[in-house]
């Protein structure tokens, strides 16, 4: 079943083509990998998946609802985890994650009890009482990953989920995305580490100025090359070079 149709959308600012005719859709039971360079529109299209923005033309569907005629029933039902996005500096993880059970009418003891669960899965049990002005980059991170899924959502919207997490952290978001897709809900994640892409996503798309320029099943290897080799296919120099390094020199 499809939860997210994206069909034909464009979106400019001023003269900045930031999205240029964008089609894909996922499904559920999918991790679906949205990968590109810096620049590539990534960003903007999840904003527009949220309702935050409007397109200027084309069509959106989540889970059955344009998201800016309704975004707070699309929020209710969707998972969303920002790039850079960071918790309230003046609230512990505690208090955020019971703000945000009030903000989505969640049931207190659920939401302490979900709390205990992210805390213990992602290592900030013992900040849990912490300011978050007090806490590093990776354990706020932690944070914004527990808030995502507290209401445990049909839909999960993340933007460069691994960034600022240890590599054994990593590890273990990875399992729990795939382990989350596949009990029938759907993962889209918007990245450009082809290596997260990878080794969690079962598809991608790859977003090139604007658009999904090649779209691959990643479950039983690609016919093609690596998916480095790819993304290279289409993407251009400037692209290329926004790579991180470990990426351009591994195939
Ligand atoms: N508010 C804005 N005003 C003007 N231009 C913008 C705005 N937001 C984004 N852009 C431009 O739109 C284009 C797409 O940006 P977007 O943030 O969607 O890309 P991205 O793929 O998420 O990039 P990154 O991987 O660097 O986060 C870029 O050229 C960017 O400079």
């Amino acid at each position: 079943m499809t939860v997210i149709r994206v069909d034909d959308v464009y979106k400019s600012y001023g003269t900045v083509q930031a999205v240029d005719g964008m089609d894909f859709a996922v499904e559920r039971g999918e991790l679906f990998g949205f990968l590109g360079p810096n620049g590539a529109g990534k960003t903007t299209t999840i904003r527009a998946l949220t309702g935050q923005i409007r397109p200027d033309s084309g069509t959106i569907s989540v889970l059955g609802t344009d998201p800016t005629d309704d975004p707070l029933e699309t929020r209710s039902r969707v998972g969303i985890l920002p790039e850079q996005g960071s918790p309230p500096s003046f609230l512990t993880p505690r208090e955020y994650l019971e703000f945000v059970g009030i903000v989505r009418d969640l049931d207190p003891e659920f939401v302490a009890e979900r709390t205990e669960l992210w805390a213990d899965r992602l290592g900030f049990r013992n900040k849990l009482e912490t300011l978050h002005t007090d806490l590093s980059r990776g354990q706020q991170q932690k944070v914004m990953i527990a808030q995502a899924f507290v209401h445990e959502p049909e839909v999960v919207l993340i933007d460069e989920p691994l960034a600022n997490l240890d590599p054994l952290v990593q590890e273990q978001v990875k399992r729990f995305l795939l382990e989350y897709a596949a009990d029938d809900n759907a993962v889209f994640v918007s990245t450009h580490n082809i290596g997260v892409a990878e080794s969690i996503c079962s598809r991608v798309g790859i977003v090139v100025d604007g658009e999904i320029v090649a779209e691959r099943p990643l479950e039983e290897g690609l016919e093609d090359g690596s998916l480095l080799d790819v993304f290279l296919e289409h993407v251009d120099e400037a692209g290329a070079r926004d790579l991180p390094v470990a990426d351009r020199v591994q195939s």
